[in-house]
């Protein structure tokens, strides 16, 4: 079963032309990297796979729902973790999951023992009692990925999930993931800057440059098609045109992102 179909779906704003006839394929179980340097379209793909924007022209299938025509029943399949901040810092973390929970129509029976249970697999019952402003960037990024998992979903989709987090806090958002894919079977769809986490999460990326895609495979082949010694930044590099540094999210926008997400949390 293909989880994901997305076929010649393009995007504007105004004349800008944000994402360009692009056609791709996620299968059932699969974890997929969509990279790209900042503005490849990769957000805008996935607001239009999320029923946020409807799409201008082409089609997206998910789990062979249209996204336009099935926009509820997809949203119902759905898990997604935006890049921007998505919880509640004046509420407890659980009180923010079991929120999601109402929101998602997860049946009032089996809401306090699903809210529980995801709160365990992010590692946060210890203290999920406390208020989310109290914790840590690495903790919040849990816990939306725990509000994210309390519908079951079969699709999570992750926008940059490690943005703005030290190595340590990153390597247990990886675990998480790997986690829930491995006890849920669920397909994951997400976009990273971080070409270390694309090569150790997903079974296959995808390259997309201005709008278009510039190459999909397996952080394997992709890497052997460079050579030998290639790295998956080589192969960014090749298709894109550009290196890295600057298009991680560490710049002054992510320092300007990050006392916003302060300010609120505070
Ligand atoms: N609401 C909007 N109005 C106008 N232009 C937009 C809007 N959203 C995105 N764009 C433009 O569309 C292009 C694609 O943006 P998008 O956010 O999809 O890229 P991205 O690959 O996710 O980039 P990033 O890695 O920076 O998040 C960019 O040129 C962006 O400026």
């Amino acid at each position: 079963m293909t989880a994901v179909e997305v076929s010649g779906l393009s995007h504007r704003f105004g004349d800008h032309v944000a994402v360009d006839n692009l056609d791709l394929t996620v299968s059932d179980g699969e974890c997929f990297g969509l990279l790209g340097p900042n503005g490849a379209g990769k957000t805008t793909t996935l607001r239009v796979l999320n029923t946020l924007y409807p799409p201008q022209s082409g089609s997206v299938r998910v789990f062979g729902l249209d996204v336009k025509a099935d926009a509820m029943a997809v949203r119902r399949m759905l898990g997604y973790v935006p890049q921007q901040l998505s919880i509640e810092g004046a509420l407890s973390g659980r009180e923010n999951v079991s929120w999601f929970a109402r929101l998602f129509d997860v049946p009032r029976r089996e809401r306090a023992a699903r809210v529980a249970e995801v709160l365990d697999i992010v590692d946060l019952t210890d203290a999920a009692d406390r208020l989310a402003s109290t914790y840590s960037g690495g903790m919040v990024r849990r816990l939306e990925l725990a509000q994210a998992l309390v519908n079951r979903p079969a699709l999570l989709v992750l926008d940059e999930p490690t943005v703005g987090l030290d190595p340590v806090a990153r390597d247990s958002v990886w675990a998480r993931v790997q986690e829930m894919q491995e006890r849920y079977g669920m397909t994951v769809l997400l976009t990273t800057h971080y070409m270390e986490e694309a090569d150790i999460l997903c079974d296959r990326v995808a390259l997309m440059h201005l709008g278009q895609l510039r190459a999909v495979g397996t952080p394997a082949s992709l890497k052997a098609e460079r050579g030998p010694d290639a790295s998956l930044e080589d192969v960014f590099r090749h298709y894109t045109g550009s290196s890295l540094e600057g298009q991680e999210k560490g710049g002054l926008r992510d320092v300007r992102g990050t006392r916003r997400t302060a300010q609120r949390m505070g």
